[in-house]
């Protein structure tokens, strides 16, 4: 029996990956302020936020499968999101080429039947990404692009800061937005099959 499936998150990211993976989600967008949000460990905290952005639209549905997420990279200790402005994204690559950090993704499943939420699931997957070490003139060159601004950690696995990492240790998928085997998990507890969700 099909579901329907709400992605809570505005990530282009996150909705390609589903859409790749056969899925049509519907997107609602959670208002969820995040600087609200806090914890003492980084995969603590995107687990909160990826809960509290599921929790946010699931309230407003009757019957649906909702999933919110939230990506932050662990580097030295510091949980970092998207860079302020192109200094911040500058001052952050000098300090993490030719390092690695870990970059959490936290996913919650929603399960709403009948206006009541049924079920939780919430998963953090983390991965090791190994960073290059850019010249000045690539990081330049990749900062005007503005793409490092959009992302959690100034960097992309699967878009232009591809040559700049060297391995992940790790899904990469969770990398760019959402871990769809840890996906598959959640909805096998709830007695779902992907499959059943692919896109008729
Ligand atoms: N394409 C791509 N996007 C990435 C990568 N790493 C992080 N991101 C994106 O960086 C963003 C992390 O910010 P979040 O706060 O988790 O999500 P958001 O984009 O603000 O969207 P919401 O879920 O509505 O909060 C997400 O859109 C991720 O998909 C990557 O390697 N590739």
């Amino acid at each position: 029996m099909s579901r329907r499936l709400v992605l809570a998150s505005a990530s282009p990211a996150r909705l390609a990956l589903l859409r790749q993976a056969g899925l049509a989600p519907e997107v609602v967008v959670s208002d969820v302020d995040e600087s609200t949000v806090t914890a003492p460990r980084v995969a603590e905290l995107v687990a909160l936020l990826a809960a509290a952005k599921a929790s946010a639209v699931a309230r407003r549905q009757d019957d649906a499968l909702v999933v919110g997420a939230d990506s932050l990279l662990e580097f030295r200790g510091q949980a970092m999101g998207k860079p302020a402005d192109a200094q911040d994204a500058r001052e952050r690559w000098r300090r993490m080429a030719g390092r690695s950090g870990v970059l959490h993704t936290g996913q919650a499943l929603f399960d709403v039947r009948g206006g009541a939420i049924e079920a939780r699931d919430v998963v953090v997957t983390s991965t090791v990404v190994h960073f290059a070490t850019p010249t000045a003139h690539e990081l330049e060159a990749y900062l005007a692009t503005g793409e490092p601004l959009a992302v959690a950690g100034a960097f992309t696995l699967d878009g232009l800061g591809a040559p700049f990492v060297r391995r992940v240790e790790g899904d990469p998928a969770a990398v760019v937005g959402l871990s769809l085997t840890a996906l598959r998990e959640q909805l096998g507890r709830r007695d779902l099959a992907i499959t059943d969700l692919w896109r008729r």
